[in-house]
């Protein structure tokens, strides 16, 4: 470049980059032809400019790229971590600052992100906390209510991957009025009458379930994959009146838990990422699992269209079979949700499962206690399917439910939340949280906070959740009832407000049920004490909860 062009050429690829910078910041733009003519027809029509001889076509082409790009990358940091960024008083680790990139890395590297931003808040020792260049993350008690409560935020970017060729399926819609809309047929279908019939579905698969574990008494299984046999094979039957046989089986025999492993474990990541998705969805590995996915859905409402309506299961009501819509969805959009209810509703209950197997193991003395409440409510022999709604009344075996769903809820991820351009930005509490800012509730993180859940909130101590006016803590030191805290207006496993777990009562009812079963019933033995001592380090966050096993042996228990 001779010194007349360098002066016209440097003032030039800085013009440009900051106008293309200013449009990115300014309007985030998504469509690709806009990043194709700010990112390469802009940089291209700068080359002519740059080229002087001697230099070569190639060398002005790269130079004019590498220096435009990083100009652009560049302008974006300095304002990302400056003072003038509207979350500047928010501390936060500077790579959190700098990229949602940084998280979408955490996430896919470590699958520890929960474990992650509860280290940002203690370290910076603050409730609030910057876990990305625009995202918050908060302990604070006044905020589970005030943003994902009645009166609080719509979702954010984080849920735009469920999207799927038909549309958007409920757990990721963010627009509050069309969620309105589409959480209808929903609440329809978990209603109490509902409820009353997916509870004779349920007695059925326990009673399945139970006598497969029978079959393998001595042997070792994995609990942990037994778990979520059980999960997917209800599920299809509440949701298609199909049973998927994993139970009957004893494998997976769809390849469900692989599919739903690789569409939980590349979601967890690119959600932090969303807008990356036009581009990673045309990679080899996320057509394959999208395809695994709609081949799914279609095979599935195939079946049940052509087996007919002989159940009031949930696809009924999401088909709104009794006429209750202006305008019932599309079949397409209710094979999505309907296979929406099946991953969500499965995994997370075989987590539950899974970890109660292993902490009533662990602590055999909670495995007694429970025996004992079990024992009296069900005597053995007695079948614990004939009253379920008795396991409702439970106390200990509820205090376990709950001491599980806090320690480990099974979606470990941030339920991230939006305020959105335009409405001038929230105050909650003592904070002010800026319009075009998301805010995340780390369930596991609120959960584990000692200002919430005190004292001893790492450890797994159902004793909080009851009700008594002196506890005996793990070590055997009594305490008062006035020295603990147990905060349930923050204890959110399943959300709250609109976008609560629509499948809450349900997910409980199962769990209730195949515990006081299994308890009741068999004795359980620890096979291979190792992989119980690594059990919690397996867990990995993919928004809900990667297991390792959890190999054991049944015994059925002696009169
Ligand atoms: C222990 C078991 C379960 C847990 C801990 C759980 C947790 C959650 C959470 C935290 C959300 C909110 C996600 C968000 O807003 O980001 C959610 C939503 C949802 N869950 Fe569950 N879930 C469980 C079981 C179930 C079951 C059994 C079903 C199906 C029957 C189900 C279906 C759904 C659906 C469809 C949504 C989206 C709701 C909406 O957007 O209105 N879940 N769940």
């Amino acid at each position: 470049m001779s010194s007349n062009t360098q002066s016209i050429a440097i003032p030039t690829l800085l013009a440009a980059s900051s106008i293309a910078y200013v449009i990115f910041k300014k309007y985030e733009p998504e469509n690709v032809l806009v990043f194709a003519l700010l990112l390469v027809i802009t940089p291209a029509s700068l080359v002519p400019i740059v080229q002087q001889a001697p230099t070569t076509l190639l060398v002005a082409t790269l130079t004019t790229f590498a220096t435009y790009w990083s100009l652009i990358l560049v302008l974006t940091v300095l304002y990302r971590i400056s003072p003038f960024h509207p979350l500047a008083k928010y501390p936060g680790p500077l790579l959190c600052k700098v990229s949602k990139l940084w998280m979408a890395h955490v996430t896919a590297s470590s699958g520890k992100a929960h474990i992650y931003v509860q280290e940002i808040h203690r370290i910076y020792k603050s409730d609030i906390v910057r876990i990305g260049p625009n995202e918050l993350s908060t302990t604070n008690g006044d905020f589970p209510s005030a943003v994902l409560g009645v009166n609080g935020l719509a979702r954010g970017p984080y849920y735009d991957t469920r999207i799927h060729e038909a549309g958007m399926s409920l757990d990721g819609i963010r627009d509050r009025s069309l969620h309105t809309i589409r959480h209808r047929p929903w609440a329809r279908a978990m209603n109490t009458a509902n409820i009353k019939h997916y509870e004779g579905l349920l007695s059925n698969v326990v009673a399945d379930f139970i006598a497969a574990l029978s079959q393998r008494e001595g042997e070792v299984i994995n609990m942990s994959e037994w778990s979520m046999f059980f999960g997917i094979d209800f599920m299809g039957q509440m949701a298609f009146t199909y049973d998927y046989g994993m139970i009957k089986n004893g494998r997976d025999t769809h390849g469900l838990i692989r599919l739903f492993e690789s569409l939980t474990r590349e979601g967890a990541w690119i959600s932090h990422i969303s807008w990356s998705l036009k581009f990673l969805q045309h990679l080899s590995s996320a057509t394959e699992t999208i395809d695994g996915l709609k081949l799914l859905g279609e095979q599935t409402v195939e079946r049940r269209i052509t087996a007919g309506s002989t159940a009031k299961d949930l696809f009924y009501h999401l088909i709104d079979e009794e006429g209750h819509e202006p305008t019932p969805p599309s079949l397409e959009l209710c094979a999505v949700d309907g296979l929406t209810a099946i991953v969500a509703g499965s995994d997370t209950v075989a987590t539950v499962l899974s970890h109660l197997w292993y902490f009533l193991v662990s602590h055999p003395t909670y495995f007694d206690r429970l025996r004992k409440e079990v024992d009296e409510v069900f005597p053995p022999g007695a079948d614990t399917n004939k009253e379920i709604a008795k396991q409702m009344t439970m106390p200990f075996l509820n205090a376990c439910v709950n001491e599980i769903l806090r320690l480990y809820p099974p979606v470990l991820a941030g339920l991230q939340r939006r305020v959105e351009k335009h409405t001038g930005g929230r105050v909650v509490g003592s904070h002010f949280v800026p319009e075009d800012t998301q805010v995340s509730v780390w369930a596991y993180v609120v959960h584990r906070d000692p200002q919430h859940f005190s004292p001893i909130p790492d450890v797994f101590w159902p004793d909080r959740w009851l009700t008594q006016e002196t506890y005996v803590l793990p070590t055997g030191n009594i305490i008062s009832k006035d020295e603990i805290i147990t905060n349930r207006d923050v204890f959110v496993p399943f959300s709250q407000g609109p976008m609560v777990c629509v499948g809450k009562s349900v997910a409980l009812m199962e769990i209730r049920a195949v515990a006081c079963a299994v308890v009741q019933y068999f004795d359980i033995e620890v096979v291979d004490q190792s992989c119980f001592d690594s059990y919690e380090d397996t867990l990995c966050e993919a928004f809900a909860t990667i297991r390792g096993s959890l190999p054991i042996c049944l015994h059925v228990r002696k009169p």
